[in-house]
């Protein structure tokens, strides 16, 4: 089995390993970057930083359309939107690995099925702790909310500050990207559309 594409091997307590290669890897890059990786505060790093990556990256292990499968049929002749607003979110960019933290507002108009409402945060979870860039994830949450649940429209919203424009590069803090997807009767149905989107901004 092949610890470096994801299916990590574990110790008794339950510990992921992981790999010398890694940890290599990752003193090879404390060396680049100027310091000494064998000086005492920075032995235990690599090992840190490994296990730190997985966390940030757990969404590879995860499958978003597990969390859509369980639907409610009946929720009291409730037929209007749902939206879960300001869901706070991490993730890095593929460009730099650095972090991506922002929020993400998810609505949908249900048709004949309804998920439990914490789901729109899990898979938005799900999506953002891989390698990302915004507009992909907001694709991505949109899609998978599409594909299984076949609501009547899906809007996702994202606003996020980017790492990689603050502390380095451009180095322009207090920016933030702003993505927005929409499908179904938000893309097509301009009502709609003007109501999801006072909604999401809470007017
Ligand atoms: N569209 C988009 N761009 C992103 C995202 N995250 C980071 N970026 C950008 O990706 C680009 C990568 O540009 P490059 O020119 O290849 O890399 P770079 O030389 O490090 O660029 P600078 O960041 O401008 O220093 C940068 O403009 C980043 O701001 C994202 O989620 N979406
Ligand atoms: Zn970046």
């Amino acid at each position: 089995m092949n610890s470096m594409s994801g299916h990590f091997q574990f110790d008794e307590a339950g510990k992921v390993l992981v790999p010398e290669e890694v940890e290599e890897s990752i003193r090879t890059l404390i060396r680049w970057a100027g310091d000494d990786p064998s000086r005492e505060g920075l032995q235990d790093t690599p090992a840190r930083v490994a296990r730190a990556w997985r966390e940030y990256c757990r969404g590879y292990e995860d499958d978003p359309a597990v969390h859509l499968s369980r639907t409610f049929e009946e929720v009291g002749g409730y037929d209007e939107i749902v939206l879960l607003r300001d869901i706070p979110f991490q993730s890095h960019c593929e460009h730099h690995l650095a972090p991506i933290t922002g929020s993400a507002s998810v609505a949908y108009l249900p048709g004949e099925r309804v998920v439990g409402i914490s789901k729109l945060a899990r898979v938005l979870h799900g999506y953002a702790e891989r390698l990302q860039v915004q507009e992909r994830l907001t694709a991505q949450v949109a899609q998978a909310i599409w594909d299984n649940l076949q609501p009547r429209g899906v809007a996702v919203v994202i606003t996020a500050r980017h790492g990689c424009m603050t502390g380095r590069g451009v180095r322009t803090p207090g920016v933030s990207m702003v993505t927005s997807r929409m499908l179904g009767c938000f893309l097509t149905d301009r009502d709609s559309r003007q109501e999801v989107l006072s909604l999401i901004r809470g007017a």
